[in-house]
């Protein structure tokens, strides 16, 4: 659950869409002021705020005649939005007037961690430019590690980390993983790969290819380079499960030729090159078997449900829910992914490991909760609610599966992890970022 904090004190907003504070508190109440952990040997632990500041932020719409656009004006505006981490931003001016955009560079980046050369490391990332990738390099950067990404930008975007450009310890390379990729580096996070089900159908060759391909190469830099290597394969490992929930020894329910299968056999055969190169070669390898995730910069289209949902109940569609509804999925934010992706890379389990939540849904009972909350947080922030969406029904997509939540017992013992946050405290983040986004126009 969340509350709002007082909003007095904020400068004027001139028109401007507001964004209030918010207070985020975790699944026993506490108020959550950072993320992380100091813990394997590793402290992963950054403030809130400053995270928040990264991605929680609309752009500046300049209004022609309404007194606003002066350089103060602008500047109090993403003060409004950043508290206290304004002097690190850029800004990125809209003028609805020749829908267009101007963007200042960054003269100052967020302060980064100064670590000793022993404790820096050099982290690769693949899949660095996507929803989940940028995260990770958001929380690596500031921790003051040197970080090289990797991505071709299929699915993944350059204004994800347009942030960290032409910092000392940040570099970006446009590659496709399926291409060997030279490079020296302590850490190899391989999360590039399309993920959503209409994204990584839409070339299911291309799909089992960078699974396999992109694993192989990287694998293999790992293994001359002696880097730890950690994969994100997915909870569609286990395909329509059998079993209820999902523990890492369940070796799933897959159809190997139906339109899933570029995706879920793509990553069984990235698991089982991983293992290959560990006992042949012996690659340090770790395996987080990752289940449905959602948060900031998930793309609005990317097709999966929770941005489906939330951006349907945002503009009054009608929320489309695919079959009967009665099928389960459990979700997780993204921070909390971050925070098990981290401390799995950083701890000794060399077994594959369920990163996901226990809060199980149907996917109808969903998008009620989803509708509810938009309705609420519209309410909180003075936008006007509009009609009541209806939700409706669509065909059920092929071997859709049946019910998914992951038993995180290893996630729990060996990891020391569990998620903190609460379903509707993430969609309520996620649902007023997605509101500044239809704010300044770009949605
Ligand atoms: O608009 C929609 C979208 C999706 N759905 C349903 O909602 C459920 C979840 O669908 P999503 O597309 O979000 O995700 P899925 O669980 O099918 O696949 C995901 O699994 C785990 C991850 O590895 C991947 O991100 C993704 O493949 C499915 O039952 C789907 O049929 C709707 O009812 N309506």
């Amino acid at each position: 659950m969340t509350a709002r904090l007082n909003t007095a004190g904020l400068p004027p907003s001139n028109g401007q869409p507001t964004t209030p504070a918010i207070m985020t508190l975790d699944r026993d109440g506490k108020l959550i002021k950072e993320v992380g952990f100091d813990r394997f040997g590793f402290d992963s632990r950054v403030e809130l705020s400053l995270l928040r500041s990264l991605y929680l932020r609309p752009h500046y719409v300049k209004r022609d005649g309404d007194g606003s656009g002066s350089d103060n004006d602008e500047t109090e505006h993403h003060a409004k939005f950043v508290q206290g981490f304004a002097a690190y931003q850029s800004k990125s001016i809209y003028h609805p007037a020749t829908h267009s955009i101007s963007y200042t560079t960054l003269s100052r980046f967020p302060p980064v961690k100064l670590l000793p050369p022993s404790a820096r490391k050099r982290i690769l990332v693949t899949g660095g430019g996507g929803f989940v990738g940028s995260h990770l390099v958001d929380r690596l950067m500031l921790l003051g590690h040197e970080v090289t990404v990797l991505d071709n930008f299929f699915t993944g975007s350059k204004t994800n980390v347009a942030h960290w450009v032409g910092h000392p310890n940040f570099e970006l390379c446009r590659h496709d993983v399926v291409e060997p990729f030279m490079i020296e580096c302590d850490q190899i996070y391989h999360l590039a790969c399309p993920a959503s089900p209409p994204h990584y159908q839409f070339n299911a060759v291309k799909t089992i290819k960078t699974s396999f391909m992109g694993t192989l190469n990287m694998l293999g830099l790992a293994k001359r380079t002696k880097a730890r290597f950690l994969i994100t394969s997915t909870s569609e490992v286990y395909g329509d499960p059998e079993v209820h929930p999902q523990n890492e020894e369940y070796w799933g329910n897959v159809n190997p030729i139906g339109p899933r299968a570029c995706y879920d056999e793509g990553k069984r055969v990235a698991e089982t090159l991983t293992y290959g190169f560990h006992r042949q070669d012996g690659v340090d390898v770790r395996v987080a078997r990752i289940f449905n995730t959602f948060g900031p910069r998930m793309n609005p289209y990317d097709g999966r449900v929770v941005s489906n949902f939330i951006i349907q109940a945002l503009k009054g569609e009608d929320m489309t829910v695919y079959g009967d509804g009665a099928q389960t999925r459990s979700f997780q934010y993204i921070h909390d992914l971050v925070d098990g992706l981290i401390a799995l890379m950083n701890a000794d389990e060399t077994r594959p490991v369920n990163i996901g939540s226990p809060d199980e849904f149907t996917i109808l009972d969903f998008a009620r909760a989803v509708r509810d909350i938009v309705e609420r947080v519209k309410r909180e922030d003075g936008v006007e609610v509009g009609r009541k969406c209806e939700i409706i029904h669509g065909p059920m997509p092929t071997d859709d599966p049946q019910k998914r939540r992951p038993d995180t017992t290893r996630a729990r013992e060996k990891l020391g992890w569990e998620p903190r946050w609460t379903v509707a405290m993430g969609v309520e983040e996620m649902v007023r970022y997605y509101m500044a986004k239809m704010a300044e126009g770009s949605l």
